[in-house]
């Protein structure tokens, strides 16, 4: 039997179905990318019509969006994304896999709060102290995944500015930045410091942690 020729130059859509879930039922489209990584859009309601569209790109993180780890705020961040799209009847979260721990992999970024545990480092300097890149992402294969699904303006759900330069450099129109921002609480606002003061991420925090 013959099979239809895979092009692995391009980001494709690999397979599709509709996924149930407990902010209603979104479509789940998977896309492969030229390096053979999988990627997940979940999209509600029509995007291709031209109007902005609420969008998330989310980073991989196994800890936080699958075992609900409180060192970080990403558990939150998804399960919010995907209630604010559901509200707003229109939207699409690209989960980028492959970016764990701001693209150094899970083993390693289990190393890092190792040493953030052991030293006293932050995120920052506990990547750095690894010999690792403090966040080697890179935003092409989000956006060929909206191009793919005709989107053509976005209103990101972000607090991390360089994400939405980066997918204005690949060719995205960012047209408004929707702040995205987690519950800061005992376990997580010392990683939420260190984003905005570090990192430079727009987050309104409290300087006492109500109990
Ligand atoms: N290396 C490292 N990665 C981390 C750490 N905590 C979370 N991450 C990873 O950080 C990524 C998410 O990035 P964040 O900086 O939290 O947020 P962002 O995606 O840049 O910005 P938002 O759009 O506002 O969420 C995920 O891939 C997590 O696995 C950490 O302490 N060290
Ligand atoms: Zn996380």
């Amino acid at each position: 039997m013959s099979h239809p020729a895979v092009d692995n130059t391009a980001t494709a859509c690999s397979g599709r179905a509709a996924i149930p879930t407990p902010h209603g039922v979104f479509q789940a489209i998977a896309f492969r990318a030229p390096d053979g990584v999988e990627h997940v859009a979940l999209v509600r309601g029509e995007v291709r019509d031209g109007r902005p569209v609420l969008v998330r790109i989310h980073s991989e993180c196994l800890t936080g969006d699958l075992f609900d780890s409180l060192r970080c705020d990403c558990g939150p961040q998804l399960r919010a994304a995907l209630a604010t799209i559901a509200q707003e009847g229109r939207g699409v979260v690209v989960y980028l896999r492959g970016q764990e721990g701001r693209g150094i992999g899970i083993g390693r970024k289990l190393q890092a709060y190792d040493a953030q545990q052991s030293l006293g480092l932050d995120t920052v300097d506990a990547n750095t102290h690894l010999g690792l890149p403090v966040d080697s992402r890179d935003y092409g294969v989000a956006a060929e995944i909206l191009a793919e699904l005709g989107v053509r303006g976005v209103r990101l759900l972000t607090n991390n500015p360089d994400k939405q330069d980066a997918l204005l450099r690949h060719r995205i129109p960012v047209v408004e930045r929707v702040p995205l921002q987690a519950q800061p609480t005992q376990h997580n606002i010392g990683y939420l410091t260190a984003k905005r003061d570090r990192l430079g991420h727009l987050l309104d925090l409290p300087t006492t942690l109500a109990r």
